[in-house]
């Protein structure tokens, strides 16, 4: 397995990847020749001003968005080249998305919600898991409920457990306690800390918030779309003076 220099695993990287939106006197370079490996059974957390290029960097790692040039990799995976179905076939058995939105349907219970992917896919379920990730979670209660009948927490807590059903190699989380109140937002960043501490899971956040940071092991901060700072053990204080330091 591919090493970082800290010499544990990696699970996602990006080597020198440039993302360009729009063409001419228009075009923004969102990604400027960014490089980086992300630490396996790590929680990181991605932050930076608005516009730094935080939610594309997220996108290209996961495979939904494309880059210009310069190559991503999921654990041994390199993405580019791969055709749709091929990517399709990434996102769906080796990814977990934790979305602001909680994006859970509506009309099936909290049970249906975090089995579709699986069901979807084509894939049994490991009971095993699934109760342990269940149980982790406090969800043991409340699965035939619907997502109308839950609080905002409860209902990330199933997008949680749906993002985990399949033992994904990564999960990634786009502001997750952006639609949250404080209480409920510090819950939730419990429960991704735990799902990496004690399931062994690997966890890559987006986050304006220095207090939501502050639960990940490691941070990264992203300026003009480049990286602009690693901060290893964010706390809130150290979060908010790298961002001072760059003038956001
Ligand atoms: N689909 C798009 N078309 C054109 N420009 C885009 C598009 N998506 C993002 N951008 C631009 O690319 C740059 C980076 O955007 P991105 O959304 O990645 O930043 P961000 O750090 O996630 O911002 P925020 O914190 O406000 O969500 C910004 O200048 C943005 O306006």
């Amino acid at each position: 397995m591919h090493r970082n220099t800290a010499g544990g695993p990696i699970a996602v990287g990006v080597a020198d990847v440039v993302k360009t939106y729009g063409r001419g006197e228009t075009a923004v370079r969102a990604l400027d020749h960014v490089s980086l490996d992300l630490p396996a059974r790590r929680f990181t957390a991605i932050m930076g001003p608005s516009g730094s290029g935080k939610s594309t960097l997220l996108h290209c790692l996961a495979g939904l968005n494309t880059v210009d040039s310069g190559q991503v990799r999921i654990g041994q995976s390199f993405l580019n080249g791969l055709t749709d179905a091929e990517l399709t076939k990434v996102r769906r058995d080796r990814i977990g998305f934790v979305f602001q939105s909680f994006n859970l349907l509506p009309t099936l219970s909290a049970e249906d919600n975090i089995l579709l992917g699986l069901r979807l896919a084509g894939r049994a379920p490991d009971h095993s898991w699934l109760d342990t990730v269940i149980n982790a979670l406090g969800l043991r209660d409340r699965l035939r409920h619907r997502p109308g009948e839950l609080s905002g927490g409860q209902q990330q807590r199933v997008a949680i457990a749906r993002a985990l059903a399949g033992r994904p190699e990564v999960v990634f989380a786009d502001e997750p306690t952006g639609s949250l109140d404080s209480r409920s937002g510090a819950e939730v960043l419990g429960f991704l800390r735990m799902s990496v501490r004690e399931l062994g899971q690997t966890v890559v956040m987006v986050t304006h918030d220095p207090v939501a940071a502050a639960h990940a092991d490691h941070g990264v901060l992203l300026a003009d779309g480049r990286v602009a700072r690693h901060l290893p053990c964010p706390t809130a204080d150290t979060v908010l003076a790298a961002l001072a330091g760059l003038g956001a």
